[in-house]
């Protein structure tokens, strides 16, 4: 092997649910700093690929490897650690909490603090400063003293996303970070992704062809648990399989939206 290893790469990922085979074969090169939306039709098994990635369910068998270390089978706070973290929607957010104290949380979890009371103390200051900057990237320091159950919803998701990115993961899963949006919400959402993730690499599972277009620099079609398509939006969008299984009517949509 030469050259910088894959950010992330998935080597022929099988899951089964009893007897059905729901991931059939997945192999994915994901290059560091790349920028990747899993689309596909519903039930196709995009979250299942995301649930295996992150370490919430095993592989039936196959791998899943991180910067080059086998991380399949791991727990979920092994991945974090190990660099990949994912959304996990608002229900993360702890809604009592001001959203400075929020990604505060975030980066001491991140580091590990909650497990022993002196780190914890001699890692605040850190931890502080970290979120003080997080929450410049998000844009919300007019919201810093804010409990987070009092922000509207695109700000809720825009402290999900500090949240994830917290602990400086180099690898990052968002889960439809724009749904629920408006039109507006989204195309400035779409903006703050690409800021606070810079130089990392970016996985999405996506519906909307819109953000699709506007954040991906590949695409990775599922359709019935196979990558049938892993390619740039320009030549996903020529193939004529693509077409046929899937984005026909999806583009067609996105492109009378002005996308
Ligand atoms: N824990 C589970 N046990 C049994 N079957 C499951 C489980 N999780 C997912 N499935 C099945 O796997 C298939 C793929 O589901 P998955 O949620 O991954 O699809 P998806 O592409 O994310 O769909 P959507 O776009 O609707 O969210 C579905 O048939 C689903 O019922």
């Amino acid at each position: 092997m030469s050259g910088t290893p894959n950010a992330l790469e998935l080597r022929d990922l099988r899951k089964s649910f009893g007897k059905t085979e729901i991931i059939r074969g997945v192999n994915l090169k994901v290059a560091p700093g790349e920028r990747v939306a899993i689309i596909g039709p519903n039930g196709a098994g995009k979250s299942t690929l995301f649930n295996l990635i992150s370490g919430r369910f095993a592989p039936t068998s196959g791998e899943v490897v991180l910067h080059g270390n086998r991380i399949d089978g791991k727990a979920p706070y092994e991945i974090n650690r190990a660099g990949l973290s994912r959304s996990f929607q608002i229900t993360n957010i702890f809604p009592k909490l001001s959203v400075f104290e929020n990604l505060r949380c975030g980066v001491l979890w991140s580091l590990g603090y909650r497990y022993t009371f002196l780190r914890f103390l001699s890692g605040l200051d850190d931890a502080n400063e970290r979120a003080e900057t997080l929450l410049k990237m998000i844009k919300l320091e007019k919201k810093r003293d804010v409990l987070a159950t009092n922000l509207t919803y695109a700000e809720q998701r825009a402290l999900e996303i500090g949240i994830t990115i917290a602990g400086g993961a180099s690898v990052i899963l968002l889960d439809e970070p724009t749904a629920g949006m408006s039109r507006s919400e989204t195309s400035r959402f779409i903006s703050l992704i690409k800021e606070v993730t810079q130089g990392k690499t970016l996985l999405t599972v996506e519906h909307d062809m819109g953000v699709v277009f506007g954040l991906a620099d590949k695409i990775a079609v599922v359709v019935y648990g196979e990558v049938i398509a892993f390619d740039t939006p320009e030549a996903v969008r020529a193939n004529q399989r693509v077409q046929e299984a899937y984005l026909g009517s999806h583009v067609a949509d996105a492109q009378a939206q002005g996308h």
